[in-house]
């Protein structure tokens, strides 16, 4: 009898302690990171407001630099802080190497057939080592460096006859036209447009438009029940926008095919791509990952990315002692790290000046340093990060060399944003430049 009471209460303690120990491990492993509640059915969605990077910051200051948020369906995790964005996308890299499949993937880039979107596999890396051989990489770059001083040159001309004209520069329309033709010259070689008028304009405006929709938190991503309503209207206009995109590319391709043996000599990208498509691994690129791909290129003008491109966890993982479940979007406020003032002294005030001394002057916003990563990090880093720095850093000197510039008279500048995938300036600028070289400086 005694025996079996022994028994009894060890089976009891046993119970008792394994339950605790237990659910003290589940507690600690199962502990997301604090965030907002939200509503019901649609969670935090309604929080984002319109300006979700804004919105975003102000969570991280409430509830810390990792946040969580429901988001209908679906969790989202928010790095807001240079250590926290460190342990996602330098840590925790390779587990977060894939981007969700939202409306914008499925709508703008072919079904996630282009690099932006693609799963990190053998597809991706045959897109970016293609690129980087033909265009993005240190070789290429210099390779082109004919294409970008002619298509500058081109610029310059246009500028300096807008203000023989007395007529103002609308800046983006400017930036969209040569941008435009020196990515046309290095991945069809031609000029996509020859003047500067309504048909750049237009395509500057379906670039914008892409820009805008794509960073939209598009209801039915999160909420999958109710996708089909589209209600905000965002789909249809992907499904719009990505069929003018179709056929322009379409055409661009049929002409490239016809003039292909004027270029043995000098292959432009998309003839490396259709003769490079097959790689050794049995991977093939098809005619879908070539269009999505050069549409990714005639994208990238504008860029200056607040909430880096979405990443997903591949599994779960935990982070800084929290649990991340697998499938949790993950954002990286990457405007919020570029303004808090915990790292950079009074970080709205415009002082380039700041890069030039003591530890600021080290910074290296190539993915290294995480208190600046305009390009994000880790494997995903921005593929276009040396040329992004090489065009700003070119396009910029001469614009200041070339011309006086201010804006026009009654006019204030404009600082707002406009939220989306690049943010935007919600008053395009306008300015009146006056040239500062002699005349011949600005012909062709
Ligand atoms: C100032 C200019 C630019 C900025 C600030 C910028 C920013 C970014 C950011 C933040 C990402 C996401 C990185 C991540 O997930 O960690 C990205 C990805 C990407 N960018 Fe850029 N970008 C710029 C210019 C360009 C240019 C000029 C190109 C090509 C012509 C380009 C092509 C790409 C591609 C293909 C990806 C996707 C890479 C991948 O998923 O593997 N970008 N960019």
């Amino acid at each position: 009898m005694f025996v079996v009471r022994e028994l009894l209460y060890a089976v009891i303690l046993f119970f008792i302690t394994h339950f605790f120990i237990r659910s003290l491990l589940f507690k600690n492993a199962r502990k997301l990171p604090p965030g907002p509640k939200g509503w019901p059915l649609v969670g935090a969605l309604p929080l984002l407001g319109s300006m979700p990077h804004v919105a975003l910051a102000e969570m991280s200051r409430k509830y810390g630099p990792i946040v969580y948020l429901k988001l209908g369906a679906r969790g989202m995790v928010v790095a807001s802080t240079p250590d926290s964005a460190r342990a996602f996308l330098k840590t925790l890299d390779l587990n977060f190497s894939n981007r969700p499949t939202d409306a914008g993937a499925t709508n703008l880039a072919y079904n996630s057939q282009d690099m932006v979107f693609a799963d990190y596999g053998p597809r991706w890396k045959l897109l970016r080592r293609l690129s980087n051989l033909h265009m993005l990489g240190g070789k290429a770059i210099e390779d082109w460096a004919i294409v970008r001083k002619v298509e500058l040159g081109h610029m310059l001309q246009a500028m300096y006859e807008s203000s023989i004209r007395g007529e103002k520069v609308v800046v983006a329309e400017m930036l969209a036209f040569v941008m435009a033709n020196m990515i046309g010259q290095v991945i069809l070689s031609r000029r996509v447009f020859v003047t500067k008028g309504t048909e750049s304009n237009e395509f500057k405006d379906m670039v914008v438009e892409l820009m805008t929709s794509a960073g939209l938190f598009n209801i039915g991503d999160f909420v999958p029940s109710i996708a089909w309503t589209d209600f905000q209207g965002i789909v249809r206009g992907m499904k719009r926008l990505h069929k003018k995109f179709d056929v322009l590319l379409n055409r661009m391709f049929k002409e490239h095919m016809k003039t292909k043996h004027e270029r043995k000599e000098k292959p432009d990208l998309l003839d490396t791509l259709m003769d490079n498509r097959d790689n050794s691994e049995g991977e093939r690129l098809t005619d879908t990952n070539i269009k999505a791909l050069l549409l990714v290129f005639f994208l990238r003008k504008h860029p200056s990315t607040p909430l880096n491109l979405p990443r997903v966890a591949i599994e779960a993982c935990e982070v800084s002692g929290y649990y991340i479940p697998k499938g949790t979007r993950l954002s990286v406020n990457i405007w919020a790290i570029g303004r808090d003032p915990s790292v950079w002294e009074n970080p709205l005030e415009f002082n380039p000046d700041r890069f030039l001394h003591g530890k600021n002057a080290k910074i290296d916003s190539r993915g290294n340093n995480f208190e600046l990563i305009p390009f994000g990090a880790g494997r995903r880093i921005c593929a276009g990060t040396r040329m992004g720095i090489l065009l700003i850093e070119y396009i910029l000197g001469t614009l200041v060399h070339s011309f006086e510039w201010k804006v026009p008279d009654g006019v204030k500048l404009n600082m707002d944003e406009t939220f989306g995938l690049a943010l935007q300036k919600a008053v395009p600028l306008d300015a009146i430049v006056t040239p500062r070289l002699p005349p011949s400086a600005y012909s062709v």
